[in-house]
């Protein structure tokens, strides 16, 4: 039965960095459905544009004009559409917008209504979001977490920007949650008995943010806190990094651990990183323009590395193409703010998996309450979620989210594990 979209609102809510960002909220019968729009700030540079105000509110970083695309111009669009028919609205904005980068209505205007539709279509049906993205056979992901940032999440020396494990032993994801969460708080007390108590401040995404000025240093705290935690690495937990090259790069050359270097001798870095720690998923390596050394490093190090493309692809399928026709990297990072609406976002997660490239979605390190993501990625059965550490609010909400959709799964419900990077030797 279909249920037109009776009104469509939106307001400007915090995000968890205390930036303003766009809730959009869809009426379609009785019902009345709101989602956030996440941010980066890392952002890619050919990333759907986030429109922000440039006047004085919030520093210049106010939504009200995305805020008002939506209350005025997207209503317009949408209103009167069946809600259950996503993509349909979706391309309704997209063509409504018409710009290659929905410049003019914001990204973060469409990307906050699209959600809303998701969801208050999933509602009209009387059904989970995650049920009415996909029939198929439901997989939870492997939680990759965040637990030690650096780069622009961060106020240390440390280049690299996330430093995240990955407990894709365990049997359930309950039980990777859980034993990421006793990683983090042994880290915690490793990193306070080692480098004081200033030691345990966090950053962006809910890791911790020591003054740490080396890669191996931060890998070497990890490995200890695993072990110390009681799980082998490389076993139960695996080690992962998003680089987000493009934030140490200038002019043809790369300046972190205290050292300047040309691309091909940033890969001898990661492969001997890859030698000494169970590293199995790198994301970003190089910047994001860089696809030919993206392939180099594929074809060096892709048979035992996921290489995820998350500036290099941003979510777009364009760029998705381009990588997989020159076999740059063998994942895409999947952030549908990215892109602009849920449509577009799957669009690119269906090429890229019957490409053989994996997926992780992926939250924002701007983030809010909604936890969209976690069915998103549960619907993809793409095996692989990044959203922070197993703490603060805006990241336990996804993964609290994936530990109710298993235990409503019950015996059905399948943990990625291992399987996630069953395309690894
Ligand atoms: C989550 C990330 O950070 P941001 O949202 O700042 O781009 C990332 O780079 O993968
Ligand atoms: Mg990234």
């Amino acid at each position: 039965m279909s249920s037109p979209i009776t009104r469509v609102w939106a307001r400007e809510v915090l995000d968890s960095r205390g930036n303003p960002t766009v809730e959009a909220e869809i009426t379609a019968g009785k019902d009345c459905v709101s989602a956030i729009a996440p941010s980066g700030a890392s952002t890619g540079s050919h990333e759907a544009l986030e429109l922000r105000d440039g006047d004085a509110r919030y520093n210049g970083k106010g939504v009200m004009k995305a805020v008002n695309n939506v209350r005025f111009s997207i209503s317009k669009v949408i209103e009167g559409m069946d809600v259950q028919n996503l993509k349909a609205i979706d391309n309704a904005m997209i063509s409504a917008d018409g710009t290659p980068n929905k410049s003019k209505f914001g990204a973060n205007a469409t990307v906050a209504v699209s959600l809303a539709v998701a969801k208050a279509g999933a509602i009209s049906k009387g059904v989970e979001l995650h049920e009415y993205l996909s029939p198929g056979s439901y997989i939870l992901p492997v939680p990759m977490m965040n637990i030690l940032n650096g780069g622009k999440h961060a106020g240390s020396n440390l280049k690299i920007q996330e430093f995240m494990i990955s407990p894709a032993g365990a049997a359930t994801f309950a039980d990777a949650l859980r034993m990421g969460a006793e990683v983090y708080h042994e880290l915690k007390s490793l990193l306070k008995k080692s480098y004081g108590v200033s030691a345990i401040n966090i950053g962006d995404e809910g890791g911790f943010a020591p003054a740490l000025d080396t890669t191996p240093e931060a890998m070497n705290i990890i490995m200890d806190a695993i072990e110390g935690a009681g799980y082998a690495p490389g076993r139960d937990v695996y080690m992962a990094m998003d680089a987000a090259a493009s934030e140490f790069y200038a002019d043809g050359s790369y300046t972190l651990d205290g050292k300047t270097l040309n691309a091909g001798e940033l890969v001898d870095f990661y492969a001997d990183l890859s030698r000494s720690y169970p590293l199995i998923s790198l994301e970003d390596p190089v910047m994001e323009d860089d696809f030919e050394t993206m392939t180099e490093m594929t074809k060096k190090l892709g048979s035992k590395l996921q290489l995820v493309g998350d500036d290099l692809f941003v979510t777009n399928t364009e760029r998705l193409r381009r990588g997989i026709e020159a076999d740059a990297g063998n994942a895409l990072l999947l952030k549908v703010n990215q892109i602009g609406t849920v449509s577009e976002a799957i669009e690119a997660a269906e090429l890229a998996l019957k490409s053989n490239y994996a997926v992780m979605v992926s939250h924002r390190s701007g983030e809010s309450e909604d936890t969209s993501i976690a069915d998103i990625a549960v619907a993809l059965g793409c095996g692989q979620i990044k959203t922070g550490a197993p703490a603060r609010g805006e990241r336990t909400s996804k993964y609290n989210r994936l530990l109710r959709i298993e235990e409503k799964l019950g015996q059905s419900a399948k943990y990625a594990g291992k399987s996630a990077f069953a395309a690894l030797k």
